[in-house]
């Protein structure tokens, strides 16, 4: 799907009550912190987790993960290559607005191309958005396996799975690296304890 407007004669509408004055309110800073890896490697784990803690100290996040907009807002895309761009980058616009209501915007989606996410962080402020890298071994996420996709996948049954016959790209300049030790990946709420230092450190959680 074509990335040019196709509307005319249309005007930006600005309101009085802006992003300062929301941010202000949730004494916080609205930002996208965008979960990128394979399937099974933890994304919506993390996200969870994430948003627990969140809440746990009085902050305001929203996740918007893969699986669940494609029960709704992406209801209409399968997982050919120009099908996942279009997810993506419906999923960065959404993102963009969560944040500029203030939100802390936790989007978990594979966005397996490179290029694709590096469009949604290009319609944020840099600083904005925060790459969550998720680098789990194929073997680790395979092991896991707990919808059965991968054994369909490589039974033949799926077709352009990700990591199996269709690629992911890994990030190169991510903010924020969620390794493995030996196959032993960190709980759930050390992996969402990275992301919150790295949240406090940039003054996300203060207004
Ligand atoms: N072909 C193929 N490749 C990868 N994943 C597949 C596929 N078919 C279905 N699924 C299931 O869809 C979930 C991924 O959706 P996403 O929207 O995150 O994918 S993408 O970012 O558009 O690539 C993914 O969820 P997660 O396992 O949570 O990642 C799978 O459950
Ligand atoms: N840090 C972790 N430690 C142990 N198991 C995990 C961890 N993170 C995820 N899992 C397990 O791995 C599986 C896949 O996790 P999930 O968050 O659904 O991955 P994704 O969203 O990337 O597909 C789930 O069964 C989950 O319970």
């Amino acid at each position: 799907m074509s990335t040019l407007s196709n509307s005319t004669n249309i005007f930006w509408q600005d309101c009085q009550v802006g992003r300062p004055e929301r941010q202000k309110l949730l004494n916080q800073k609205g930002c996208v912190v965008w979960i990128t890896g394979l399937s099974g490697s933890g994304k919506s784990t993390l996200a969870c987790s994430l948003s627990r803690e969140l809440y746990t100290r009085g902050k305001l996040s929203y996740v918007l993960d893969g699986d669940n907009l494609r029960h709704g807002l992406n209801k209409d895309l399968g997982f050919l290559p120009e099908d996942r761009t279009e997810n993506i980058r419906r999923t960065g616009e959404v993102a963009k607005l969560f944040a500029d209501a203030g939100l802390i915007c936790v989007a978990s989606l594979i966005s397996p191309y490179r290029r694709d996410r590096d469009s949604c962080r290009a319609m944020l402020p840099d600083a904005n958005f925060i790459e969550v890298y998720m680098n789990m071994p194929l073997e680790l996420c395979e092991s896991r396996d707990p919808k059965g996709l991968y054994k369909l996948a490589r039974a033949g049954k799926i077709k352009g799975f990700t990591g199996i016959d269709d690629p992911y790209e890994p990030p190169i300049n991510c903010e924020i690296e969620i390794k493995h030790d030996n196959g032993v990946c960190p709980t759930p709420t050390v992996m969402a304890g990275q992301v919150v230092t790295y949240l406090e450190k940039k003054g996300f959680l203060e207004h």
